[in-house]
């Protein structure tokens, strides 16, 4: 059974976002946002490690293989660390809006179980935007890009400054992250809404 709550259907004024015009281009690989995620930074030895690719529109596509480390049942994939695979290529959406924005609220349906040793090929896209409200599907199919979907989300993002990070963050963290120039970088690619 699968079926969205309320508060992620789009409002009747929320329109289809544009594509930034300085989003990566189609088939480009976008790196991680941040290098201790544990979604798609390098620096953790047990993350996600997902990879993610700009797709046409406002879509994206992402892998993730899942490791021992990422059991819940023998053998089988935790449901958490699936969905913070379907969430970390929905935030990755941010970059083809060059927006910030972070997950307010995500509802996963678990279809399939996920072995380890399995690549999970998830597409994730936008489809609408209210003001600051930002909703998103992804979906996470196993045996290839085309093969049976395993996870499917809706998600809604909302959109913060990049101050959000500042404020709430660890200060030990935030200050080797202002101190890394590339993270820097990473930042200033957001910040070119209003
Ligand atoms: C450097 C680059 C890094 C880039 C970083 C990219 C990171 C990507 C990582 C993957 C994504 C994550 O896991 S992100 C981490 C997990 N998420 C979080 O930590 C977020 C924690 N929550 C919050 O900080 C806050 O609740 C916010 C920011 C989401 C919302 O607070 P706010 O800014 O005060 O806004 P607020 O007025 O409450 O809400 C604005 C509108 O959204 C609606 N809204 C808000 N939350 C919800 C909700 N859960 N469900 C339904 N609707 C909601 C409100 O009703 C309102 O609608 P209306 O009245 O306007 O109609």
């Amino acid at each position: 059974m699968s079926g969205r709550s309320a508060a992620l259907q789009p409002p009747s004024d929320a329109v289809t976002p544009v594509r930034h015009p300085d989003a990566p281009a189609p088939g480009e690989l976008i790196g991680s946002h941040y290098g201790e995620c544990f979604g798609c930074g390098d620096g953790q030895p047990h993350g996600l490690h997902l990879r993610v690719r700009a797709g046409e529109g406002l879509g994206i596509t992402a892998e993730f293989t899942v490791q021992p480390a990422h059991q819940g049942a023998p053998g089988l994939a935790h449901g958490g660390v699936l969905t913070t695979a379907l969430d970390e290529t929905l935030g990755s959406l941010n970059w083809l809006l060059r927006t910030v924005a972070v997950t307010g609220r995500l509802e996963t349906d678990f279809v399939r179980p996920v072995p380890v040793g399995t690549t999970l090929h998830l597409a994730a896209e936008v489809t609408a935007v209210a003001g600051r409200k930002i909703y998103s599907t992804a979906t996470g199919r196993i045996g290839g890009p085309g093969g049976p979907v395993a996870v499917r989300a809706d998600a809604l993002f909302i959109e913060v400054k990049v101050d959000h990070f500042v404020h709430h963050g660890r200060q030990e963290e935030i200050r080797v992250a202002m101190n890394d120039p590339d993270q820097v970088r990473r930042a200033r690619a957001f910040e070119v809404n209003p």
